[in-house]
């Protein structure tokens, strides 16, 4: 008979015997439903004593992951298995977590009260992401950090007498102004013309041992950016005694190279400064001939007949390219206005050939020999023409004296201007610029510091303070009625009408002649003038319909987005988007035809109602949505001109039917 204490050694360990068995049972049960994996088999596991890990830890490794706590914390997502990848590898890395951020008992028990006991680790959490705003701010140039911010507010009155009073103007240039009506300089003049006429040397052509730096200003659409680069420019250049191409302004169209023009002729009226302009409106030789004074003998200093040019950039190529003796070495200047615009044209990659041609070492095209002369040439035929500071050194003379050999910088200072002045540091890149300084003009709403800085950044562009914008939204049926009801009922005349396509232009003016007609037939009123004005007209029927805008003829051009940017036409008073613009930019240029030089302005955009999230987003986007208030119109607003309307549909129906047929 077995003893007290063998039969108790007895019983427990038949009662252990059975716990293993139901262990073990248990455990066939988990094999059975474990999904097989390629490699790895079951004996194996059993012989090498990795199974013992196993059942060890899975239980508990597998009850951690999911902690009792009341606010459940995410899981964190698992390493993503590879193929072939055993599954023990998630156990591993699990009793990794477990090992690096909680004190584990040596063996533990798979018990819900042990689990229930072990302290909840933080689990590994993904960090708040940074603010739109950071991540803005990433990677720009330090120097739009450091923007110079001028109040849209700041003016300063233009003196008569002897003292400039910081304006930094001539007493003549002073009397010009205040001819044409300018007394004061608005905020970006006031801020850009100390800075580019310094007391200092103000009228220096050429820097070679210290060299200006660049400047790039964003500021609101008819804040007088044309006057803040023209004034210094004449200003420096008047005092020239010889003639060379000094300075250089790209624009985008002809009709802002014109614009520009004609406010250069005024203001330098007295000066013996010519101007000249390269848009390929007149033939490539007629052009050649007004710009260059000698084409056939070779000029290493280039040979000019204007001081100042204004093109856009695809014939300044052609100059640069074909035209001997056009040379850039002497520019002291280089305006890109519209700069963002420009900088999306990439045609020619005109950019970058400007940039090279302002730089020593650049081989101007020459009538026929297409080489510098070499060092066996005598040194008289060199030097009449005159060469550049920066361009001397690279002369082949070598018994030079070392003033002539040594390396000068050049003197162009380049300047950019834009409503909406890209952010792009790719782009800002690759205009090289020195050392630049920004001058942000806008009123910003934030009290953070920068807030200016952010809102460029940010592209939530500033605009006239004397803006007021509307926004209706209609079906896109009655959107003709609804123009109609602006013009007629609201008075909104002397106004841009912007569309998307020369299609809808054509329409539009159409179909608003057919209205008018009805409108005024056999009752003594006189019809409104409306227009289309597009780049398939010619030059001079361009002219002519702009002309007859100012002098309000035409009471209304429809027009796509070619004149959206920079023209100045000073009454339009009213800007309607007939069809929304496509981004931000093109809204800030839209609206920005009226309201300018502090005058009041109103802006109308009328959204289809597909388009009305779009249209909100983005406006909400850039932080204006509130400022464009929404005009509601009833069927009652729109009944009196329903039937002009409906008779005028016809007219055009019938006119299409015909022409199809
Ligand atoms: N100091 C001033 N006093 C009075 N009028 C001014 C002054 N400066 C500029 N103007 C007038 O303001 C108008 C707008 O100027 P400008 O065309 O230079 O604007 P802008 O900033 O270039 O606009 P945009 O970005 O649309 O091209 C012009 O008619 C110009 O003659």
């Amino acid at each position: 008979m077995p003893s007290l204490e063998t039969a108790s050694a007895l019983q427990s360990s038949k009662e252990k015997t059975k716990a293993k068995q139901r262990y073990l049972k248990r455990k066939k049960e988990r094999r059975k439903h474990r999904p097989k994996l390629p490699g790895v088999n079951d004996d194996k596991l059993q012989e090498n004593g990795t199974e013992h890990d196993a059942m060890d830890v899975e239980p508990v490794a597998k009850e951690v992951s999911n902690p009792p706590s009341p606010e459940k914390p995410k899981r964190p997502k698992k390493r993503p298995r590879h193929e072939g990848q055993e599954e023990t590898e998630d156990v591993e890395m699990e009793l990794d977590v477990l090992q690096a951020d909680a004190p584990l008992p040596t063996r533990m028990s798979p018990t819900p009260d042990l689990v229930n006991a072990l302290p909840s680790f933080p689990l590994p959490a993904l960090p708040d992401a940074p603010s739109k705003s950071l991540l803005a701010l990433q990677g720009l140039d330090q120097a739009l950090l450091g923007a110079e911010l001028v109040s849209p507010s700041t003016v300063l009155p233009i003196p008569t007498g002897k003292d400039d009073e910081g304006t930094r103007l001539s007493e003549k240039m002073r009397k010009r102004l205040r001819d044409i009506g300018v007394v004061e300089l608005f905020a970006v003049q006031t801020a850009l013309l100390p800075f580019l006429l310094p007391s200092q040397g103000a009228s220096e052509l050429y820097l070679p041992f210290n060299p200006p730096r660049d400047v790039c200003v964003s500021a609101p659409t008819g804040s007088g950016k044309t006057l803040a680069y023209v004034l210094p420019i004449i200003e420096t250049l008047s005092s020239r005694t010889i003639t060379r191409l000094r300075a250089l302004i790209v624009l985008p169209t002809r009709d802002l190279v014109t614009q520009v023009r004609e406010t250069i002729e005024v203001l330098s009226r007295g000066t013996k400064l010519k101007v000249g302009t390269a848009t390929g409106q007149s033939s490539f030789a007629q052009e050649q001939s007004q710009l260059i004074q000698d084409q056939s003998t070779i000029l290493l200093g280039g040979s000019s007949k204007v001081d100042i040019l204004i093109c856009t950039p695809g014939r300044l190529i052609d100059h640069i390219v074909g035209t001997p003796n056009f040379s850039l070495q002497h520019l002291r200047f280089l305006v890109i206005d519209e700069a963002d615009r420009l900088l999306a044209q990439s045609f020619q990659d005109w950019l970058a050939h400007v940039l090279a041609a302002t730089r020593p070492h650049y081989k101007p095209a020459q009538k026929e020999d297409n080489e510098y002369p070499n060092a066996s040439q005598p040194l008289n035929t060199l030097l009449p023409d005159g060469l550049a500071p920066s361009f001397l050194h690279q002369l082949p003379q070598p018994h030079f004296p070392s003033f002539f050999l040594e390396h000068k910088a050049s003197s162009c200072q380049k300047l950019l201007f834009s409503a909406t002045l890209t952010r792009d540091p790719g782009k800002i890149s690759a205009l090289e610029l020195r050392n630049p300084k920004y001058f942000i003009v806008q009123g910003s709403e934030k009290d953070t510091v920068g807030g200016e800085v952010l809102d460029v950044v940010m592209e939530k562009f500033s605009m006239p303070s004397t803006l007021k914008e509307h926004m209706i939204i209609s079906d896109p049926t009655q959107k003709p009625l609804i123009f109609f009801h602006l013009v007629h009922t609201l008075n909104v005349t002397n106004a841009l009408v912007f569309t998307k396509s020369a299609e809808s232009t054509t329409r539009l003016v159409q179909l608003f002649d057919f209205f008018e007609k009805e409108r005024t037939h056999g009752n003594g009123l006189s019809p409104l003038s409306v227009r289309a004005y597009s780049s398939d007209l010619p030059v001079n029927e361009r002219k002519a319909i702009l002309e007859n805008f100012k002098s309000q003829k035409i009471h209304i051009l429809v027009c796509s987005d070619l004149i959206s940017r920079g023209i100045d036409i000073s009454h339009v008073s009213h800007v309607v988007s007939y069809d929304v613009p496509v981004d931000m930019r093109k809204y800030v240029h839209r609206v920005g035809r009226t309201a300018r030089a502090g005058r009041e302005g109103d802006a109308w955009t009328l959204v289809e109602q597909q388009e009305a999230r779009f249209f909100k987003q983005m406006l909400k986007e850039a932080d204006h949505l509130e400022k464009v208030k929404r005009l509601r119109l009833g069927e009652k607003d729109l009944a009196p001109l329903l039937p002009h309307y409906e008779a005028a549909l016809n007219k055009l129906k019938d006119l299409y039917t015909r022409q199809q047929n």
